[in-house]
C-alpha cells in the first residue's frame, strides 16, 4: 500500500457522451475530494432525484473504493445532496459512474453539462469475513447505544 500522499493511478475510460469534459480532479493542493462534472443538462425539480451521467467509467485498483460525496456549497445554497451518500463505487464496477442527486430544496435546480455536481474520495478498503460465535466479549458500553451516553 503506497503512502496516502502518493497518488495511485485509476484507469478512466471516457464514454462518447463524455467527450470534452474534464477528468475528475482536486480543486486545491490538499483537497480530499476530486470534483466530478455532469455530462448532461437537466433540471432537478424539488423533491426529485436523478442518476446523473458523468460520461466515464473506471477500473479502481483492487483494495480501493471510490466514495461519492455531496458538495457542501450545493447542499447549503440549493439543498442538492445525494440520497445514498456516500455512494460506493466498487473496484469491480465497469459501468458508467453515475451521481444520484436529490433536490431537497424548494426551487427547481438547473444543471448544465460541465457543472461540478459531486466529489470523489478514493479510500482503501479492508476486506473481512464474519465469524459466527455464541458469545461476545463484555465491554463498558455493552448494548447501550442510540444516545445512551446522553446528549
Ligand atoms: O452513486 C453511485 C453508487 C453506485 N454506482 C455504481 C458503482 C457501484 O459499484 C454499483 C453498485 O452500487 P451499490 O452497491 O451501492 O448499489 P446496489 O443497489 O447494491 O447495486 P448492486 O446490486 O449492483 O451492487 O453502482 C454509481 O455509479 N453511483
Ligand atoms: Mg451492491
Amino acid at each position: 500500500m503506497p503512502s496516502p500522499l502518493t497518488p495511485i493511478d485509476i484507469q478512466l475510460k471516457r464514454l462518447p457522451h463524455g467527450e470534452g469534459l474534464p477528468v475528475p480532479a482536486y480543486a486545491t493542493a490538499h483537497a480530499a475530494g476530486m470534483d466530478v462534472v455532469s455530462a448532461e443538462e437537466l433540471i432537478l425539480q424539488p423533491g426529485g432525484r436523478h442518476a446523473v451521467a458523468t460520461g466515464f467509467a473506471m477500473a479502481i485498483p483492487q483494495g480501493y473504493e471510490v466514495q461519492v460525496r455531496p458538495r457542501s456549497g450545493l447542499a447549503l445554497k440549493h439543498g442538492i445532496s445525494l440520497p445514498n451518500t456516500p455512494g460506493t463505487i466498487d473496484a469491480d464496477y465497469r459501468g458508467e459512474l453515475k451521481i444520484i442527486l436529490i433536490n431537497l430544496g424548494d426551487a427547481p435546480f438547473p444543471i448544465q453539462r460541465g457543472d461540478r455536481i459531486a466529489q470523489l474520495v478514493v479510500a482503501p478498503v479492508q476486506l473481512a469475513s464474519f465469524v459466527e460465535v455464541d458469545r461476545l466479549d463484555d465491554t463498558e458500553r455493552g448494548q447501550g447505544g442510540f444516545g445512551s451516553t446522553g446528549v
